[in-house]
């Protein structure tokens, strides 16, 4: 990072009704820095990331490029300045080569035409920067979740950005594909480009970051220079030291000593997929992680379990029943709650936090089939202020930021009775005094003797919530880790180094 800022934003606010979402905001990038962004959930990052990429035009401030003042009112002016977004939600086409969804939005065009050759060499071009050994002909379906990563932080290099905001990168990634993308960041920075890199994964920030910009309740609250970005700083930055000061206990995995008691959940020879004959049982109160990359066959085993994709062979019993295979409702009438890691598959976006919330139990909130509302919103008040969801709940759910969107999701398997509850990803954007609530609320439900089965690439989340872990390799289960001394480096080291005999 050298010279003097190129970008200046000042005095950034913009509103949605009587909600202020940003304001005051100032913020300075200099060619080559990486500037990490922190802070709680709807705390207003998101906003000022689309006021720079032209998504939400500002009702007051400005932004300065190279000293002069722009306007930008849609992406094409921001692009046009050298401003790229990546958002955190995929966004390529399904049927598209790699080549053509690097050049996509972009294409070079010949006589009006876009130029199948001009694609693949500005395409390889952006790709090679990367450091992404890629095959610009292939499919992207074929790719794993993070070379699919790479192809979008590839389009920002293709339309030459300057600035390149990344949204949770590494989301969904364990931590050593997080790597992949942590290392290309740093190699494009050396040759100049700027980057904002958003996330509430703290040991990425402090890899990566320069400085961090620390934004809380609207306003930018700290601008920490390379020598102050220590995790201390950064979780004070997300929650402050009053509100840590109940510190969630973690559940004696000894107190819970429930692996001798039938389990709720027994699933033998499973297939289907790149499942090749998966066993496993949880017992009622246990928690068990499952870890696997992209492909692993973790995906497969909960939307298996869960009645939504049908089952090649094996069975599924809940609670020593049979579940036929890919039966939801059956699924569902036995006690399996399913909450999905792709937050949009589970939001119903044109309806309120309460109906989101209590969708999965109306029936109790209902006399002769009519619901009654005033019980309906005290649970699901209770609810939401046991996710430390603050909002009313007659709010639309697509007005709530990201990382609360996922807390009301996960509010809504709280409100009902299930035997097994299958959680994938969490706590994925998701700010850390919240996953700490989570995390504490999923112990509660487990110690109620329900079983849980949680699937996610947060290594660190494994560990800190599991009884057990179990390793997927390419579909077959290759460790299965008590919780006595589990450690991350265990975990890591099950996912990247199976023994030959059991591949
Ligand atoms: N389209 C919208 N309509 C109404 N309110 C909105 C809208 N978009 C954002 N908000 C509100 O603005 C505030 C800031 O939201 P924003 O998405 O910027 O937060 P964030 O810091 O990115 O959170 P997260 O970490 O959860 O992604 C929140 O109170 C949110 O509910």
């Amino acid at each position: 990072m050298t010279g003097q800022p190129w970008l200046s934003a000042v005095g950034l606010h913009k509103q949605f009704g009587p909600t202020v979402a940003i304001s005051g905001a100032d913020l300075t990038l200099r060619p080559g820095e990486i500037r990490g962004v922190v802070g709680p959930n709807g705390a207003g990052k998101s906003t000022l990331m689309q006021i720079l990429a032209g998504n939400l035009t500002p009702e007051h401030g400005e932004i300065r490029i190279d000293g002069t003042p722009v306007t930008f009112r849609r992406p094409g002016d921001a692009i046009a300045a050298g401003i790229s977004l990546v958002p955190q939600e995929m966004r390529l086409g399904p049927n598209l080569s790699v080549a053509d969804n690097v050049v996509l939005g972009n294409e070079p065009r010949r006589l009006g035409f876009v130029s199948a050759r001009r694609s693949r060499q500005l395409a390889e071009t952006a790709l090679r920067r990367l450091g992404a050994h890629l095959d610009p002909d292939a499919a992207v379906t074929s790719l794993s979740p993070v070379d699919r990563r790479l192809v979008m932080v590839a389009r920002a290099l293709a339309r030459d950005a300057r600035l390149v905001i990344l949204d949770e990168p590494t989301a969904a990634l364990a931590p050593h594909e997080a790597g992949a993308i942590l290392t290309a960041v740093r190699s494009i920075a050396a040759t100049g480009v700027s980057f904002l890199y958003v996330s509430h994964r703290f040991d990425d920030i402090e890899q990566i970051a320069d400085t961090v910009t620390g934004v809380r309740d609207a306003r930018v609250v700290a601008d920490l220079p390379r020598d102050q970005i220590r995790r201390a700083a950064l979780v004070a930055l997300v929650s402050p030291v009053d509100e840590l000061s109940h510190p969630v206990p973690p559940t004696a995995r000894a107190a819970r000593a429930a692996a001798t008691a039938e389990p709720v959940l027994r699933v033998d020879d499973l297939r289907g997929g790149p499942l090749q004959g998966v066993s496993l049982a949880v017992g009622p109160g246990e928690i068990v992680g499952v870890a696997g990359l992209s492909g692993s066959g973790a995906d497969e085993l909960m939307s298996m379990v869960a009645g939504i994709t049908v089952r090649a062979g094996g069975t599924v019993r809940v609670a020593g029943g049979a579940l036929p295979s890919g039966d939801r409702v059956r699924a569902v009438r036995a006690g399996v709650a399913y909450v999905p890691g792709n937050r949009t598959l589970a939001v119903l976006p044109n309806h309120d936090i309460r109906t989101n919330v209590s969708i999965s139990n109306l029936r109790s909130f209902s006399r002769w089939g009519v619901p009654t509302g005033g019980r309906e919103t005290t649970v699901v008040r209770r609810l939401m202020d046991a996710v430390r969801l603050t909002a009313a709940p007659g709010q639309t759910i697509s007005s709530l930021s990201g990382g609360n969107q996922q807390k009301a999701v996960f509010a809504r398997w709280m409100a009902r009775d299930c035997t097994v509850l299958l959680l994938h990803d969490p706590t994925a954007g998701v700010d850390v005094r919240a996953r700490a609530e989570i995390h504490q609320r999923v112990r509660e439900l487990a110690a109620t003797g329900l079983g849980v089965v949680v699937v996610t690439t947060d290594v660190p989340e494994l560990v800190e919530l599991s009884d057990r872990v179990l390793v997927l390799d390419r579909g077959a289960l290759v460790a299965d880790l008590p919780g006595a001394g589990l450690t991350e480096q265990a975990v890591l080291t099950a996912m990247v180094s199976t023994p030959v005999s059991a591949r």
